[in-house]
């Protein structure tokens, strides 16, 4: 990784490698264009958060990104790799990850085990029941480590379904880094909590981009401004700006944009 150190502050810092890109991407439902030629750089140990009214397009473009629906038109790389046409399983085993929905967490089981489980998934391993002694230690010790890192190893023997809705989405934050992605890509991941919980899952963000790049679809204007250093902001499937929070928040055109909306 080249990063170039200049005299004067962040702002003369250049940004490490953009890890996830899409150049002009697009999306026609029927006749309706909900994403129009959004140019994106999702940046290691960044957040990027994707902000915008009801209906801008941020749902849709996530859903491009990771492939869960096709593109109409436009490019997604991945590390240089050219993606758009890879099916959404291997994207996920070349590190490019979505959480909570690929990070089904199994009520019946305990953290440790639900995190084990996890664990045996990277790069499509199945399960190896002939693993060793030995390996089977370092499975656990590993999947402590991931619930030390969400703040849940206390917890460890508790069923997952014996979790608050905050701890639950930590315990599949865990999950989801056992995969050890490049890119995370979180859907409101703040959604329908309470403050506290939000603070810690705030924290956790933060915490686990120091080593990957995160890219999150976020109401929460308060935490995108604590905790992202890139947000774009889409209006009517377009991007309106890119840039730090302040910047953004200052641009006349995002407040018009957010006028009268509730969530803004
Ligand atoms: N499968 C679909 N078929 C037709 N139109 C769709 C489909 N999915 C989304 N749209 C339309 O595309 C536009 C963008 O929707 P999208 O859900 O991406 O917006 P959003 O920014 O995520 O909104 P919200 O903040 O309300 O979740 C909307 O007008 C929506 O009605």
């Amino acid at each position: 990784m080249t990063v170039a150190v200049l005299p004067f502050g962040d702002a003369h810092v250049e940004k490490p490698r953009a890890v996830l890109s899409a150049r002009g991407l697009s999306k026609t439902f029927g006749g309706f264009q909900a994403v129009r030629n959004v140019d994106l750089d999702v940046h290691h140990a960044r957040v990027h958060a994707l902000i915008g009214p009801n209906g801008a397009g941020k749902t849709t473009v996530f859903n491009l990104l990771t492939k869960f629906i096709p593109s109409t038109a436009g490019t997604i790389s991945l590390d240089g790799a050219d993606i758009t046409r890879t099916a959404p399983a291997k994207v996920a085993r070349m590190g490019l990850v979505r959480s909570f929905q690929i990070s089904a967490t199994f009520p019946q089981m305990t953290l440790l085990e639900n995190v084990r489980v996890a664990l045996q998934r990277p790069n499509g391993q199945a399960v190896q029941f002939w693993r060793s002694l030995g390996s089977l230690r370092n499975l656990d010790r590993q999947a402590l480590e991931l619930l030390e890192r969400v703040g849940l190893q206390d917890m460890r023997h508790r069923l997952a379904s014996d979790l608050s809705y905050g701890r639950k989405r930590a315990l599949e934050i865990a999950t989801t880094l056992a995969l050890d992605p490049r890119v995370l890509l979180l859907d409101e991941p703040l959604a329908g909590m309470g403050q506290e919980d939000v603070s810690v899952m705030a924290g956790l963000i933060s915490e686990v981009a120091k080593d990957r790049a995160v890219l999150m679809v976020e109401h929460n204007l308060k935490v995108v401004s604590e905790i992202c250093h890139d947000v774009t902001v889409l209006q009517r499937g377009e991007i309106l700006t890119t840039g730090d929070y302040e910047t953004v928040s200052n641009d006349p055109r995002v407040r018009a944009a957010y006028m009268g909306n509730e969530d803004a």
